[in-house]
């Protein structure tokens, strides 16, 4: 699958509600307006009124389209929260961040009240599509989770599954990554990675493929891994690229985008539902596939 399939399938899908937090910003309006002409989703856009409704008009958008509704909030905080009670009370079913800091927009999530906690670990799950590579390959957690635990992994592998699932592949399998292909207990990439792989054999995490630890090459490359002589369902045939920490997988997913111009499309996923937190530098495209990936990973 491709991203502008991952979009086609979104339109196919019955129509979702997208709220987003201050939406007074140029690339998420840019979005929006692309995203309605293709009709993947309707949108609540709190914030500051004025403000959106001159960039609507800047895109050619008019403010009272059907598939709009514009709710004033008075700032960023007010704005997060406003949209994340649409999206708890049943009103939107994804949560958008707009011109918001990302801390922000996070504390009103995990809100104890109101927020979209379901008890799991939130993690982010960005899919790639990598010029060379033939399928969508996702990469998970390059953004929330910063040094996660051996639980907290279990839950960010789970979480990437569904997601993948969500698009249809039925079994993904799932790699582990490291610095080698073998466990060394100095490294503790190595010993959880190890430790995943037991856990789906033996039932604790369904519905895929576990095999780790496995290094990026022998992930991703068939012939890496033939060269190695490792014997894998996984190896050079990973959907999921499973990083175990933050900077491994930021360092990852800037490198797919910068280096090898990679488009992405990112959501944070095992909230109640999907929320679309790409930052600032993020192109409007981006921001488009992103909306695509939370409208199909919509429960
Ligand atoms: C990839 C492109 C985009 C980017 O580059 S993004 C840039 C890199 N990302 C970042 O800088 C974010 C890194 N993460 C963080 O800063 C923090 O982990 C994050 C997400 C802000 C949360 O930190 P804090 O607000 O300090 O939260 P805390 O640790 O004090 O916990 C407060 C309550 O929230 C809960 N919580 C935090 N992270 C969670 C998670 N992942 N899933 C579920 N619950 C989570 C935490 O358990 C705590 O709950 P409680 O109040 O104790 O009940």
């Amino acid at each position: 699958m491709k991203l502008e399939e991952l979009i086609t399938k979104a339109t196919q899908l019955t129509s979702k509600v997208v709220a987003i937090a201050a939406a007074e910003d140029e690339e998420v309006i840019e979005a929006v307006s692309h995203a309605l002409d293709k009709q993947l989703a309707s949108f609540i856009l709190f914030g500051h009124e004025e403000k959106i409704i001159a960039l609507l008009k800047e895109h050619n958008v008019d403010a009272s389209h059907p598939a709009l509704k514009i709710v004033a909030a008075d700032g960023a905080k007010k704005a997060s929260e406003l949209a994340v009670k649409a999206v708890s009370g049943g009103e939107a079913d994804v949560l958008m961040k707009g011109n918001v800091p990302t801390a922000t927009i996070l504390k009103e999530v995990l809100n104890k009240e109101y927020g979209l906690r379901t008890g799991n670990v939130l993690s982010h799950v960005a899919a790639f599509e990598v010029p060379g590579y033939e399928q969508l390959i996702f990469v998970t957690d390059a953004a929330m989770n910063v040094a996660p635990d051996l639980q907290q992994k279990v839950q960010i592998v789970q979480n990437s599954v569904q997601v993948a699932r969500a698009l249809g592949i039925e079994l993904p399998k799932v790699a582990p990554l490291a610095a080698v292909e073998v466990v060394n207990p100095a490294m503790q990439a190595t010993v959880d990675a190890a430790l995943l792989t037991q856990m789906n054999n033996r039932g604790q995490i369904k519905d895929c493929i576990i095999d780790g630890p496995l290094a990026l090459d022998n992930a991703v490359s068939a012939l890496a891994a033939e060269h190695k002589g490792i014997q894998s369902d996984v190896a050079g045939q990973a959907d999921i690229l499973f990083v175990p920490t933050i900077e491994a997988g930021n360092v990852l997913y800037k490198s797919l985008i910068y280096f090898a111009n990679a488009k992405v499309g990112a959501i944070i996923a095992g909230a109640k539902a999907p929320i679309v937190l790409t930052s600032r530098a993020d192109s409007a495209e981006s921001k488009l596939n992103s909306l695509a990936l939370a409208v199909c990973s919509v429960k």
